[in-house]
């Protein structure tokens, strides 16, 4: 990888503002040819444990610093992440797949989400409430949890991370993160600019391991954490809540997704293509709210179906360092096996195929960009997160019938509708059981918004100063002798 600045490629633990030499290393791969970028430090239990003991340690200092003196740290990571953003964007790219051009929309959330809190940090407001008697006062105040650990997906390398590792370094807490074992080089490289921010040792700390499963019992079972903050799939996230339990761990989830998108007969077709476009195959397909079902009012199915068709057929496919490409491989061959298979079973069920339905003819992990028609809400590429660059259309007749196809799912994290009537508006936004809702804008994510999701999405929201509560405990003070 020819980096501007080399000392960002990073492949060993950062513990306690320190880069640990691993007896064992764990490699990570390209998706785009397979090809190795690194043999990253293997972190074991007992380095993880470590990484907790020194955020631990560090977590009074911290939280005793003035809320303007952990601002500005954060504001020159977020100037570090910045200046560095196209050796940034290149190590997602390397590692994930996705284009350039996306990897640098995932680098400007990253850093909003840094920016966003530094300065929401200094807004950790208490309050004073009338009290029952002359004799007492109440206070509330709020105060930073502790320490967090941390497990983040692939599919983001950076922006993930540091939507949880900014608020929780701005309120004050400490962070210790695994990330994907795909992808942790962009973790590493954070966790080094961090350092060249100034952020202490011990504050922010980055284990990087192929042993999930023990390190995940570590952070959920350790009674040294008291926040545990998991972004993956909904089976897992499952798992390891009920892990939490045993400490009775705040926690908070991002998880799977099913996003129905919603084409009413009075949408602005033009607008609902090009924000099934952006959508659907932002990341090849691979994002938490990407349009799972397409929901199109019969009247309009051909029109929206044929633009939709034009679009998908005109983007180009390719490795994500090549210029002008669109959608990039997916993150594994076992990604690839299961979009495809949920592809031809669907077929197989009686769905049609428009456009792809098939691995692209680059091989590796590359797929075609594909449109299913016909499908039914309980096909396999219906019910399931497709995680890949294919878009089933579903045909209905009333809005009651629209809004109750999409609930029909245990995910609820993003949801979609294009009309223009704002009545219909109001009623579907009300009615559909989503944590986001997109009324003709289909790009939700920005760091001044709550990003999170309900029923089996997830737990909490990210971003946004609601984001800020996922890491503070309110705490009461009842002054008495208050009695003249
Ligand atoms: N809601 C959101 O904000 C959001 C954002 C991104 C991704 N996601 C979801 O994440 C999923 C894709 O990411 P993924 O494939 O990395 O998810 P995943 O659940 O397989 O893995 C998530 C993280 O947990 C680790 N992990 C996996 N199994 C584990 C176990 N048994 N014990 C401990 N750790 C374990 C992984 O190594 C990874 O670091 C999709 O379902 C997607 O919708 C959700
Ligand atoms: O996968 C979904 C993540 O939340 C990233 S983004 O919000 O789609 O950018």
């Amino acid at each position: 990888m020819n980096l501007q600045f080399p000392e960002l490629m990073r492949t060993q633990p950062y513990v306690d503002g320190r880069w640990v030499q691993c007896g064992r290393s764990f490699a990570v791969n390209n998706p785009a040819d397979g090809g190795k970028v690194a043999d990253v430090g293997d972190a074991d239990v007992p380095l993880a444990e470590s990484a907790l003991e020194a955020a631990a340690a560090a977590f009074p200092a911290w939280r005793d610093r003035t809320a303007a003196e952990r601002c500005r740290l954060l504001h020159r990571w977020c100037e570090l992440i910045v200046e560095h953003q196209e050796d940034l964007a290149l190590i997602i790219t390397t590692e994930q797949g996705k284009p350039l051009a996306e990897a640098r929309a995932e680098l400007a959330n990253a850093w909003a989400f840094v920016e966003w809190f530094a300065e929401e940090g200094k807004r950790v407001y208490g309050e004073t409430i009338p009290a029952p008697g002359t004799d007492r006062r109440i206070v509330v105040i709020r105060q930073p949890v502790g320490v967090v650990a941390a497990l983040t997906p692939w599919n983001f390398p950076s922006s993930m991370i540091t939507r949880k590792a900014a608020p929780a370094l701005a309120v004050g807490c400490t962070f210790v993160l695994r990330p994907a074992s795909a992808t942790p080089l962009s973790a590493l490289a954070l966790a080094k600019l961090a350092d060249m921010a100034g952020i202490p040792a011990g504050v922010f700390n980055v284990v990087p391991s192929s042993a999930s499963q023990a390190i995940g019992r570590l952070f959920t079972e350790s009674p040294r954490v008291a926040k545990f903050s998991f972004t993956g799939s909904t089976a897992v996230g499952r798992e390891l809540m009920a892990r939490c339990a045993s400490t009775v761990k705040r926690v908070s989830l991002e998880l799977g997704g099913n996003a129905p998108f919603l084409v009413f007969d009075d949408a602005d077709l033009d607008a609902a293509v090009a924000g099934a476009m952006a959508s659907k195959y932002r990341n090849a397909g691979q994002t938490c709210i990407c349009a799972n079902r397409f929901f199109v009012q019969r009247s309009v199915q051909d029109a929206f179906a044929d633009r939709l068709a034009a679009a998908v057929k005109a983007l180009k496919v390719g490795p994500g360092t090549a210029a002008g490409v669109d959608i990039g491989p997916l993150i594994s061959t076992e990604a690839l096996q299961d979009v495809d298979a949920l592809v031809r079973q669907s077929v197989a069920a009686g769905a049609t195929l428009v456009c792809g339905g098939r691995p692209h003819a680059l091989g590796g992990t590359f797929y075609e960009p594909t449109i299913l028609k016909g499908v039914s809400n309980d096909m396999p590429i219906a019910v399931n997160e497709i995680f890949g660059p294919v878009s089933p259309l579903i045909v209905f007749d009333t809005e009651a019938e629209a809004v109750q196809l999409a609930n029909d799912t245990p995910y609820g994290l993003a949801s979609y509708c294009y009309a223009r009537d704002i009545g219909r508006i109001w009623r579907v936004a009300e009615g559909l059981e989503y944590g986001m809702v997109g009324i003709n804008e289909a790009v939700l994510t920005n760091a001044s918004a709550p990003f999170g999701g309900v029923k089996q999405s997830g737990l909490g929201r990210e971003g946004s100063r609601y984001g800020l509560d996922e890491y503070l405990e309110i705490k009461y003070l009842c002054l008495g002798g208050m009695q003249q």
